[in-house]
């Protein structure tokens, strides 16, 4: 369940804006004739929303799309990219995932949390996909 949120708020909210590309060679992509030399920026948070791709409920917060893998949740994997793609995609994507499971599981075996009513949703496309004002939360102790 922990990989499934976490596979799902990087869909959401994933923290590259962007994979950047060089065409190397002239590139025709569909309709869409591509120069040499031309950078190319992939917006993932776009890729990550997409009805065609994700179906009608693409913007819901749900995990449980992820119970059978990226494949399972998606028609096109290669649609779902928070940590790039192809040969240069992220070379730490593994030690972040268990990073993000080591930190959610500790902080969850001791503390109940939520969101403060001060909170604001407000994603803001900086460097990396970040919250704008902030997540202050409360915190009980659970023992
Ligand atoms: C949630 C955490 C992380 C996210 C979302 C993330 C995302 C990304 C993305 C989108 C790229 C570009 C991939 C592409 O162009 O196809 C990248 C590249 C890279 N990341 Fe991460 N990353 C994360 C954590 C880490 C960590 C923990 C490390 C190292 C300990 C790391 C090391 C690298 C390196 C070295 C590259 C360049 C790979 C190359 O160009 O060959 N990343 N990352």
């Amino acid at each position: 369940m922990i990989t499934m949120v976490i596979q799902e708020t990087l869909r959401l909210y994933p923290p590259a804006a962007f994979v950047a590309r060089e065409a190397l060679n002239d590139l025709k992509i569909g309709s869409l004739n591509i120069p040499k030399g031309t950078n190319i920026r992939i917006p993932v948070a776009l890729a990550h929303r997409d009805p065609v791709v994700w179906g009608p409920n693409s913007v819901r917060f749900d995990p449980g799309r992820f119970a059978n893998g990226i494949a399972g949740a998606c028609k096109a994997p290669h649609m779902y990219i928070p940590f790039g793609v192809g040969a240069r995609t992220c070379a730490g994507q593994n030690l972040a995932m268990v990073e993000l499971k080591v930190v959610l599981s500790l902080v969850l075996s001791k503390f109940e949390f939520a969101l403060s009513p001060n909170y604001v949703h407000r994603p803001a496309f900086r460097l990396t996909i970040e919250p704008g004002n902030g997540v202050p939360l409360i915190l009980k102790k659970l023992y």
